[in-house]
């Protein structure tokens, strides 16, 4: 896994340094926040997985272009929650596990420019879009994803500066999106942030659902916020109570119509992964393993699970695969509340059908189609790629000594805010 991921590591530094992403095919560079623009996504998507992999050299030029380049003085738009779980993120992460100062400066700069998208809306609804120069909001027309993902990276920032702004602004946009529940106690996913008002009536544990759940659990865990646990508890009971199906004795999340529960879809995607992962944490352990038998289904069936699977039919509905991390990011979760050698064994399996699948010329490829023979590729590797798939392969097998095994915190991007042994 280490070999890999420094293979690759290394093409990106000699072929796209700087670049969001490295076109692992072509060898060339590509932008994702900005057309035309780049802000080094990788670089920061990189540090803290390369720090816990002890390979120091590579954390020190990673840190060298970061310092020398980063900037965020850029006349454009930029989507809050992507900014916020990337690169606030990425370098707060890379803060915990250096303690160089100016990657908090840069993670603080970053979050301030942020900061317009929330105090600008007369809700507390952050605005999809801000021009991290002029602070030029744009964009109402949101989803509880890109409205509460904030809380784990934002409060990490309130804690460190003594700050509390982050914190609350995070939580803000959480209680609004929470006091908009339904009777049966469901979110729909959907909602403007100037009136409030939902957009859609379908509720889902997958995008653009599955992070909110995610930073309430989260925001309890790394802050004791016990109100974050009321609402988590509340709203996690529904989707339990209201959303979970048993469908050819395996547990599904289908869509649901949060008014009147009934069942609008049952396509999964492989997002909705991590819900596995995120049951256990938070106590409902057969839940949970009882998920990540459904998704260790689809993996066995497809070798490289499908962007959406309808469970009815266990057709690929959606057959590309953008490197998706969360069957892997689950496992960790699992392996970490129970011990169990299966989710290290499944883990293996998703390494394993990664490298048979995505290797290329010069990293690793986004899949377009995982039912073809052999799988096609697409010429991109997504940010995430560097943060998130080979971090959880590499600590559930390599014992890191920089890692704590016990009390530790990953982002839903899987940037380390707790845990770091220097
Ligand atoms: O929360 C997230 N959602 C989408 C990406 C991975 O699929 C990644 O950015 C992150 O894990
Ligand atoms: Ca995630």
């Amino acid at each position: 896994m280490r070999r890999e991921f420094l293979w690759a590591w290394r093409n990106y530094v000699e072929r796209a340094l700087g670049a969001d992403h490295i076109k692992p095919i072509s060898g060339g560079r590509e932008d994702f926040f900005v057309d035309g623009h780049s802000v080094g996504l990788s670089v920061i998507e990189a540090v803290d997985t390369l720090w816990l992999m002890e390979a120091d050299d590579e954390v020190d030029r990673a840190l060298r272009w970061i310092t020398e380049n980063l900037s965020f003085d850029v006349d454009a738009p930029f989507q809050v929650f992507e900014t916020n779980i990337r690169m606030v993120g990425g370098l707060a992460a890379a803060y915990h596990c250096t303690g160089e100062r100016r990657l908090l400066e840069l993670a603080v700069d970053c979050a301030d420019r942020l900061l317009p998208a929330f105090a600008e809306s007369p809700t507390g609804l952050p605005y999809r879009y801000v021009n991290l120069a002029t602070g030029q909001v744009s964009d109402p027309e949101t989803n509880i994803v890109e409205c509460g993902t904030y809380i784990a990276e934002f409060g990490q920032l309130s804690e460190w500066t003594g700050d509390g702004r982050y914190y609350d602004l995070a939580k803000r946009a959480m209680r609004r999106v929470f006091d908009g529940r339904t009777d049966l106690g469901l979110l729909p996913h959907d909602i403007n942030a100037e009136t409030g008002e939902w957009r859609n009536r379908q509720a889902t544990v997958g995008p653009p659902g599955d992070s909110y759940y995610e930073y309430l659990w989260d925001g309890y865990r790394l802050f004791g916020d016990d109100e974050l646990k009321q609402w988590y508890d509340t709203l996690t009971d529904a989707i339990l109570s209201t959303q979970a199906e048993r469908y050819a004795s395996n547990l599904w999340f289908p869509q649901v119509d949060a008014y009147t529960g009934e069942i609008l879809s049952r396509e999964q995607s492989v997002l909705a992964g991590f819900y596995a992962g995120l049951l256990a944490e938070s106590g409902n352990v057969e839940a949970g393993r009882a998920y990540h038998d459904s998704f260790n289904t689809v993996q066995n069936r497809f070798g490289v699970i499908p962007t959406f699977v309808d469970y009815e039919t266990m057709a690929a509905t959606y057959p590309n695969n953008a490197l998706r991390p969360e069957f892997a990011d689950s496992a960790l979760s699992l392996w970490l509340v129970t011990g169990d050698e299966v989710f290290r064994e499944r883990a293996r399996t998703h390494f394993e059908n990664m490298v048979a699948t995505s290797k290329t010329n010069y990293g690793f490829a986004s899949l377009s189609d995982v039912t073809a023979d052999p799988p096609t590729q697409q010429d991109s590797c997504p940010g995430y790629w560097w943060s998130e798939q080979m971090k959880y392969y590499w600590l559930l097998f390599s014992d890191s000594p920089r890692f704590d095994y016990r009390d530790n915190y990953l982002t839903t991007e899987a940037n380390l805010l707790r845990g770091a042994k220097r």
